[in-house]
């Protein structure tokens, strides 16, 4: 720490008086070395702590480190001389790297969309916690002094996540009053600002539920140089401080705890809705649909934390789609293709993703195939909960033309083997007591498309319905549930050749959407299906074709 700093954390403090120590047991020459060296050994651990955590910490964007730059080379003083600020401003009230990390992390933990900081200062800490929003995130910053927003905004300009930055000046208080009014929500919430009016804030907050259920509140400088708890503390700030960590810890509201980071960050999170009905005595039905099922709200119901999926005819389309979609919903996926090349390159997709997946070679129309592909799953994850039975193929031809060796293998593969692969799937998840299976059909077991001419697609596909609805009945008494989805015409590369191109143009017609499907559009439907959320659904065939089925 330099010598002319003022020790703004609890950290600082002990090296400002370990130093001092340090001096006056060097200066008086009679104190016994065993105590130098104790003095000496606590002062290398506390002055080495903030630079250990500095450098531990991942790298700061070239942005922040601009902004960092921009803010500790500025002359706050004369700024606030000239007027420009209300108030003078120290630098050194900039939040820094490894707090904006801190910030950022939790931030992408908590996987907010909506972020509101109370206090911006130059930005340090909104332009970290925008780093970590999705593209569509935003970030909503307020700020007394209408210079800090001149500051920043050219450094949030040049970076890519600056936009999703808004900064209202005014008095804070004034911004979250009108948040409220407009029910507006954050998922989580920062406050950095003037210390005396935290628990105002607070209140206003959480009385307004401008934070989500499940949010994240942080709170700055819960510490305040360690005078919250030093019994002598006579600063308005550190009472203050000190009365609003008492405050929260007692809220039944929320659970909190101090992370002893920099000069304190308090962590604190809404507790369950039943628990705050407890405290206000509201007269509530307290049943599945107000905790959500297991106490899980209706988007955690669909996750697949656990489980074991595979899909197949994944190397490519909407099997691909599939498969990617069941493991970010938190399934372990092995992925069957007849091309072992495009399988590999999937499973090695999800895996790059962080979802663990192997890659099957397989034919379906080959009983021995999918025999093989069932049991090296139930070897390597010893269960199959999610069997999605996707293969298929499409030839085309009039009916008079149809020859018998295209309806024997449009049927072997998309009747015979979807046929075969629910069985052996079955007949694990049959011993395991539970199963999801979804089948591709297509929306041709529904309408005749045209003008394409493909008799044996459509009657397989048909086919596929009924073996659904067949199965479905027949096997969810004992916990397998089976249903199909029925896309419309997929936007495919294909597509777009030269010679189907005449074919889109008639079938767009014939699409109240007026577009083709895209293979993004049936991802939700397979993990719901998959998922528990949808166990009272059984032998379904959800149809997803813009409509197309009802002109
Ligand atoms: C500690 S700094 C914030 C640091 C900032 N969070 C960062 O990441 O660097 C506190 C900021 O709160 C602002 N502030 C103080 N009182 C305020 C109020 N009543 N309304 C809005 N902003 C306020 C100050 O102007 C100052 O910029």
């Amino acid at each position: 720490m330099p010598a002319d700093k003022v020790p703004d954390t609890p950290v600082e403090v002990l090296v400002d008086l370990l130093t001092k120590a340090k001096e006056i047991a060097a200066a008086s020459g009679n104190v016994p070395e065993e105590l130098t060296s104790h003095v000496q050994k606590a002062l290398d651990i506390a002055t080495g702590l903030d630079d250990y955590l500095e450098n531990m910490s991942t790298q700061e964007s070239e942005h922040l480190a601009e902004l960092y730059k921009k803010t500790v080379a500025h002359d706050w003083d004369q700024v606030h001389k000239e007027g420009k600020t209300k108030f003078r401003l120290p630098k050194e009230c900039i939040t820094g790297h490894v707090e904006g990390q801190t910030l950022k992390m939790l931030v992408h933990m908590s996987q907010a969309k909506r972020v509101l900081e109370i206090g911006m200062f130059t930005g340090y800490g909104a332009l970290s916690m925008a780093e970590a929003l999705p593209d569509d995130g935003c970030l909503i910053a307020c700020e007394l002094e209408p210079y800090l927003k001149e500051f920043a905004q050219p450094i949030f300009d040049k970076s890519p996540h600056g936009k999703k930055i808004i900064v209202k000046t005014g008095s804070a208080m004034d911004t979250l009053k009108e948040l409220a009014t407009a029910d507006e929500q954050f998922d989580m919430i920062f406050i950095d600002a003037d210390k005396n009016n935290y628990i105002n804030y607070y209140k206003l907050i959480l009385d307004n539920n401008l934070l989500r259920l499940r949010g994240v509140m942080c709170v700055d400088n819960s510490l305040f140089k360690a005078k919250v708890y030093l019994k002598d503390t006579t600063d308005s700030n550190g009472l203050a401080l000190r009365e609003f960590n008492q405050f929260v810890c007692t809220d039944p509201r929320v659970e909190q705890v101090i992370i002893p980071v920099r000069d304190g960050i308090s962590v604190i999170r809404r507790v369950s809705a039943a628990a705050e009905c407890l405290r206000t005595q509201s007269k509530i039905t307290d049943d599945e649909v107000f905790r959500g099922v297991q106490g899980r709200p209706i988007l955690d119901r669909m996750r697949l934390d656990g489980k074991v999926a595979y899909v197949t005819g994944a190397g490519q389309g909407i099997g691909r789609a599939f498969a990617h979609a069941l493991g970010e919903a938190g399934a372990k996926v092995a992925v069957v293709d007849l091309d072992q090349v495009k399988a590999e390159a999937v499973a090695k997709e999800l895996f790059l993703k962080g979802i663990n997946s192997i890659s099957i070679t397989a034919d379906i129309s080959k009983s021995e195939d999918v025999q093989r592909m069932i049991a090296t799953i139930v070897s390597k994850w010893g269960a199959i909960h999610i069997a999605c039975n996707n293969a298929g193929i499409n030839m085309n031809s009039a009916s008079e033309d149809t020859s018998l060796e295209e309806w024997d293998q449009t049927f072997n593969v998309n009747l015979r083997g979807t046929f075969m692969c629910c069985q052996a799937a079955g007949r694990v998840m049959l011993k395991q007591g539970y199963g999801k299976i979804i089948n591709t059909a297509s929306m041709a077991s529904l309408i005749v498309p045209h003008p394409q001419k493909q008799l044996s697609y459509n009657t397989s596909k048909a086919g596929v319905v009924k073996l659904t609805q067949t199965l479905g009945t027949e096997w969810i008494d004992r916990g397998v549930r089976v249903n199909c989805i029925s896309p419309g015409i997929v936007d495919t590369p294909l597509i777009h050749s030269e010679s189907l191109r005449p074919l889109v143009q008639r079938w767009l017609s014939d699409i109240p959407a007026g577009r083709l499907a895209q293979v993004t559009d049936l991802q939700a439907a397979v993990v719901y299906l998959a998922s528990d959320a949808s166990d009272y659904m059984t032998g379904h065939n959800l149809v997803i074709e813009g409509g197309q089925s009802l002109w």
